[in-house]
């Protein structure tokens, strides 16, 4: 196993990204990269997942490589590629590769979409081999102490095709988020918006209510992310019904009539 000793924790600077912290998240993160180990996030779109980890690789003092996954992202994408130039053939590291040459984070957003071909360059880095194998130019990279892989993924999205295989997730250290309790949600909102903690409580109150309308066959509920859009829409001038619907009600359901119940609710709060 790893043990990375000569690891250092850099204390949080006034300039790194915000991020409020919900429960243990921080600390948990911050052994597991001690130990080597890499991190798997679960949660819905909007909770803070990618923001986490922004402030994680800050704190730590690691340069971050973020990738987001789709369903045509192969091996090669992550780990490079030969590129043909004026001066011929030469070779480009993929994202994956450079993380792991300089010994920071290396981030897929959206791991099940990615292609199952992935898996094998995958697996070395996420157990103790912590190895990076280039196929193409034969070369093995053992990954340096600081060097950390973070995986995300939404249990929501996902078909049973696409699920992670457990020999892939029992390589990580799990961790699960969700949208923030109303005091830390308001916060976020206040600095996010950069409005005042009055407007923050109505507008998450709203979402709140939102979140709770279980009869209407919404593929999500309303996102923190969707919570900052719209006070920052009323921050600017628009009216509170504008900025909801705009924020709130069309991003969340293109059915008309899920879109008039969504504002009725809208309009109890801001009525
Ligand atoms: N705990 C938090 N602290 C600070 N900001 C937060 C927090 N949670 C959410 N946010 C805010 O919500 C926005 C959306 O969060 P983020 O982009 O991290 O979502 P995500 O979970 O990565 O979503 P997706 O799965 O769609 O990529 C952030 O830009 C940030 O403004």
């Amino acid at each position: 196993m790893n043990a990375p000793e000569r690891l250092t924790v850099v204390a949080d600077t006034p300039d790194a990204p915000f991020y409020q912290p919900l429960g243990n998240e921080q600390a948990l993160f911050e052994q597991a990269w001690q130990h080597g180990m890499p991190v798997l996030i679960k949660g819905p779109t909007g909770c803070g997942k990618t923001r986490f980890v922004q402030h994680m690789a800050h704190r730590l003092g690691l340069p971050l490589y973020t990738v987001a996954c789709h369903d045509d992202l192969s091996a090669a994408d992550l780990v490079g590629r030969h590129l043909i130039g004026a001066q011929g053939t030469w070779w480009q590291d993929g994202p994956l590769t450079r993380a792991v040459r300089e010994g920071g984070i290396c981030y897929l957003d959206e791991v099940v979409e990615a292609r199952q071909d992935t898996a094998v360059v995958l697996h070395p880095l996420a157990d103790d081999r912590r190895e990076l194998f280039i196929e193409r130019t034969g070369e093995a990279l053992k990954a340096p102490p600081g060097f950390m892989l973070v995986v995300s993924y939404n249990p929501g999205y996902q078909n049973l095709l696409k699920g992670m295989k457990p020999s892939t997730r029992q390589r990580f250290v799990a961790m699960r988020f969700d949208y923030p309790p109303q005091a830390e949600e308001e916060r976020i909102v206040a600095n996010e918006a950069q409005v005042d903690a009055a407007l923050a409580a109505q507008v998450v109150k709203l979402g709140q209510a939102l979140r709770r309308l279980e009869q209407h066959d919404l593929e999500e509920v309303a996102s923190t992310r969707l919570l900052i859009f719209t006070a920052r829409m009323i921050r600017s001038g628009m009216t509170p019904r504008q900025a909801c619907l705009a924020c709130l009600a069309e991003p969340l359901s293109d059915d008309p009539q899920t879109v008039a119940a969504l504002m009725e609710v809208v309009d109890v709060h801001f009525g």
